[in-house]
């Protein structure tokens, strides 16, 4: 890739079959629980799991003799954490479902047996791989704010994450303790961590890129940090002035720090697709960063796109590579939305056997070391899009687009999330429909 200006094909990365691999990755995964969040290195559930997580049986279980596509709207529109707005829109999905069967199964061929059945074993792979529970991992108040022009004040900013919170996510990452004078727009760290460090239901990791952040962070009430990495030397040298190698020894003194504490550690993977001076980065570059951060005992791996010029082609054989070295319930995804790839990207993980997504509320963000990268997709899009699937979060959609609209009327822009606009234009008419 010499610019962002083309996508990064599968010319650039080992060949293979996209759907062999959908098909390959999407049988038998089982997902950790809601309440696996474990203290340091205790998230620990391996594939095989017990039968009652376990999507296959519980998928084949309710679809004998049934239209999967229906299983799904039922779940849809029996969802807990559903407002008004979104069973109207659960509705339509069912509505979309009935154009969708009619259009392209006319009656007598839909009606017949093999058919059917042909019918049923291409929803089965698809539906196989999806994940019963995505934890989603807020990153707006870091990720986004720390790219705002005008630096947004700490109170607004404590406001921001109490309504994340409230939202129920399960983990809102809070802000970033590294050097004022890189990242000015969080020079408040420590004013907001203390502010918000009690607040309840959510977990709120913080960015620390070595032991002096980590020791400010734990200071400040920091229950929770993340290390972040990269698999590009250019972006490593331009993000925390120091080669990769040099970013892992630092990392190791961080993660056995706070190892001592009982401090659990996130790391972070940039540039997983493509850097924005090196262009295409090479899965097995991805994979060794990440077999680092893990065997040095992060809990999690996230693995960004920070530049966001990954599609499902590039995405799915990075992961790949990645999940040979890295169990996959260990990794989570960060995708940017600078193409738009991000809801298919994150499909396709998920279908990979991927069940952590970070997102950030109302699409903010960007990384200021990243020229042309726009914001994280956006958390409002996730949630619709899961719960259209029928997948749980725990998150209100009513209340996180709530926090949406507070952050972007205090910003005077927009909501960068497709969903926020749409929903703030549709009641109305949703209703007539
Ligand atoms: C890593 C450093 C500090 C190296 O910066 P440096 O200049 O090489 O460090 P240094 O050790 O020479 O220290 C320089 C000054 O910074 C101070 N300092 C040193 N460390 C800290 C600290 N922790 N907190 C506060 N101050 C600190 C230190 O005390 C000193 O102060 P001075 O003596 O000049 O007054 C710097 O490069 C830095 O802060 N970089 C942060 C960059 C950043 O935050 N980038 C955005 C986040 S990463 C991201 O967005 C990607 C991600 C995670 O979202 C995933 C994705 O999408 O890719």
């Amino acid at each position: 890739m010499s610019s962002l200006q083309e996508p990064l094909g599968l010319d650039k990365l080992p060949s293979m079959s996209t759907i062999d691999r959908i098909q390959r990755f999407s049988s038998g995964t089982c997902r950790p629980s809601a309440d696996d969040m474990g203290m340091g290195n205790c998230w620990i559930e391996g594939r095989g799991c017990s039968s009652s997580n376990c999507y296959e049986e519980d998928y084949e279980g309710h679809t004998r003799g049934t239209f999967s596509w229906r299983r799904h709207t039922r779940d849809l529109s029996q969802g807990d954490s559903f407002n008004r707005r979104t069973m109207s829109l659960g509705r339509n999905h069912m509505m979309c479902g009935t154009v969708w069967d009619s259009r392209y199964f006319p009656d007598h061929q839909y009606n017949s047996e093999s058919k059917d059945k042909e019918m049923q074993d291409l929803t089965n792979k698809f539906w196989k791989g999806i994940p019963k529970f995505v934890k989603i991992v807020e990153v707006g108040p870091r990720d986004g704010l720390q790219n705002e022009k005008n630096i947004v004040p700490t109170d607004v900013k404590i406001e921001l994450i109490r309504r994340l919170v409230s939202s129920g996510l399960p983990v809102v990452e809070a802000t970033s303790f590294v050097s004022p004078k890189w990242v000015p727009q969080l020079a408040d760290a420590r004013d907001v961590m203390k502010a918000v460090q009690s607040l309840e239901g959510s977990r709120l990791p913080v960015l620390t890129p070595n032991l002096k952040g980590f020791e400010a962070a734990v200071a400040a009430g920091a229950k929770e940090v993340a290390v972040f990495a990269s698999a590009s030397e250019s972006f490593s040298k331009s993000n925390i002035n120091c080669s990769i190698e040099e970013s892992l020894a630092r990392y190791r003194a961080v993660t056995h720090a706070a190892k001592g504490l009982g401090i659990p550690v996130r790391g972070y993977v940039s540039c997983v697709i493509g850097c924005p001076v090196e262009g295409a980065i090479p899965p097995p570059k991805v994979a060794y960063v990440a077999k680092q951060l893990y065997d040095m005992g992060c809990f999690e791996i996230s693995l960004a796109d920070t530049i966001g010029v990954g599609t499902p082609g590039t995405v799915i054989p990075m992961l790949e590579v990645v999940m040979a070295a890295v169990p996959v319930e260990k990794l989570a995804v960060h995708f940017h939305d600078t193409y738009g790839q991000s809801l298919p990207n994150i499909l396709v993980s998920l279908q990979m056997g991927i069940s952590t997504v970070d997102s950030s509320i109302a699409g903010l963000g960007g990384c200021p070391y990243a020229k042309g990268a726009s914001g994280n997709v956006a958390t409002e899009d996730v949630v619709y899009m899961l719960n259209g699937l029928g997948v749980k979060t725990n998150v209100d959609l009513h209340k996180l687009l709530s926090a949406g609209d507070f952050i972007s009327n205090h910003l005077g822009r927009p909501s960068g999330s497709k969903t926020a606009v749409a929903l703030s234009r549709v009641t109305a008419d949703a209703s007539k429909i």
